[in-house]
């Protein structure tokens, strides 16, 4: 009997690895006017569309009852003055879709060679992620670049995808095109896949599919804290609070700065042993997490014995909609010590209550 969801692993590796061969090709040849700002001011770029057309393409032809919660909507590709940018997407899109990886592999999506979609076919593909979430059911939750302003800058991003089954995350699967293979080797070899099946383990590939590794969080002992834990953190003070973190490590005593990189690559590099803690803390009132720029990480950081939750050490909620209700920040780290992290961002949030 093969292991539960080997198919959707399988769709989901696929997917994840043509949009980064995407993205990656994307950024190379990327011009000023191919990113436009939304709404909530932040950047998306032709990469992120092509790439969600790309996935929600692949997901739709394997899983047609699946519905998809992804980040992008078409809405400003379809205006007149997007025109440029919309045949860009377009382009893009069926390039890859079309790009023969291995013998057969279009093929199997039904999109061979000469087969190319339609805008308009295109368009409404990327509208498929437009599921607004729930409690119960299966769906895929979708981040077709996150990081998207590391990615401008040619910095970290990741291609994300996760299953969810009744609100829990039972598959996560993430791209990195930039992260270093070996983090030892800082300059070598970049490019790598993180895949988390719940109760299967956790486990990092090469982009191309090699070189597999199990992940795993090693422990660390209370009294080494300080000497032995450093923070994982976004690069963007706006996305999380620096000072808080900040706060933090002065309570937990420790030696060494954060590491700063976007996108859920640092869930990937906590996986892998990296920095032993990440913490996101909300910057202001308002803004909510989105189920997309956390469920495959958390199941990943979990899968490599991590613990993860809120800053009330309540568990993170995927089955709220598309985002992750009130938001209480994120903290996730090695089990064993999770729960001295927690004690200490509980500690500096009291202190910035007395001062308020
Ligand atoms: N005010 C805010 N607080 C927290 N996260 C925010 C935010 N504004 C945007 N984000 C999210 O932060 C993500 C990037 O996280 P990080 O800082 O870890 O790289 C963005 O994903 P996208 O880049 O996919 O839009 C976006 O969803
Ligand atoms: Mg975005
Ligand atoms: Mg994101
Ligand atoms: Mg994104």
């Amino acid at each position: 009997m093969s292991a539960l969801y080997s198919n959707e692993k399988q769709v989901a590796i696929a997917a994840v690895r043509r949009a980064c061969i995407l993205t990656n090709s994307v950024f190379n040849k990327l011009v000023k006017n191919e990113t436009l700002t939304k709404d909530d001011k932040s950047p998306v770029t032709v990469g992120d569309y092509a790439a969600q057309a790309v996935i929600n393409t692949i997901l739709s032809k394997a899983f047609p009852d699946d519905p998809i919660v992804g980040e992008e909507s078409s809405s400003d590709l379809r205006t007149p003055s997007s025109s440029s940018l919309r045949s860009r997407v377009i382009e893009l899109a069926n390039e890859a879709l079309q790009h023969d990886l291995a013998p057969g592999d279009s093929s199997a999506w039904g999109i061979g060679p000469g087969a190319t979609q339609s805008e308009g076919q295109l368009l409404e593909t990327i509208d498929r992620g437009s599921f607004a979430g729930g409690k119960s059911g299966r769906m895929w939750t979708l981040d077709p670049i996150d990081g998207t302003k590391g990615f401008l800058r040619g910095g970290q991003y990741a291609v994300c995808l996760a299953l969810l089954v009744d609100s829990r995350v039972e598959l996560g699967v993430i791209g990195c095109p930039n992260l270093p293979v070996d983090p030892s080797k800082p300059d070598g070899a970049r490019g790598c896949l993180f895949i988390a099946v719940r109760g299967q383990g956790a486990e990092q590939l090469t982009l191309s599919g090699s070189d597999p590794k199990t992940l795993s969080i090693p422990a660390i002992a209370s009294e080494d804290i300080s000497n032995s834990l450093s923070f994982l953190e976004s690069v963007e003070a706006a996305h999380s609070s620096h000072g808080f973190n900040s706060r933090v490590s002065d309570i937990l005593g420790l030696a060494t700065s954060p590491v700063r990189m976007d996108s859920q690559a640092k869930y990937c590099c906590l996986a892998r042993g990296e920095g032993g803690a990440y913490l996101r803390m909300p910057t202001g009132a308002g803004y909510r997490e989105k189920i997309w720029d956390h469920a495959p990480g958390s199941l990943l950081v979990t899968e490599a014995g991590g613990a993860i939750s809120d800053s009330r050490g309540q568990p993170l909620d995927f089955g709220l909609g598309r985002d992750l209700g009130e938001n209480f920040g994120v903290v996730a780290a090695g089990k064993s010590v999770q729960a001295d992290v927690l004690a200490a961002v509980k500690k500096a949030g009291e202190e910035e209550k007395s001062k308020a």
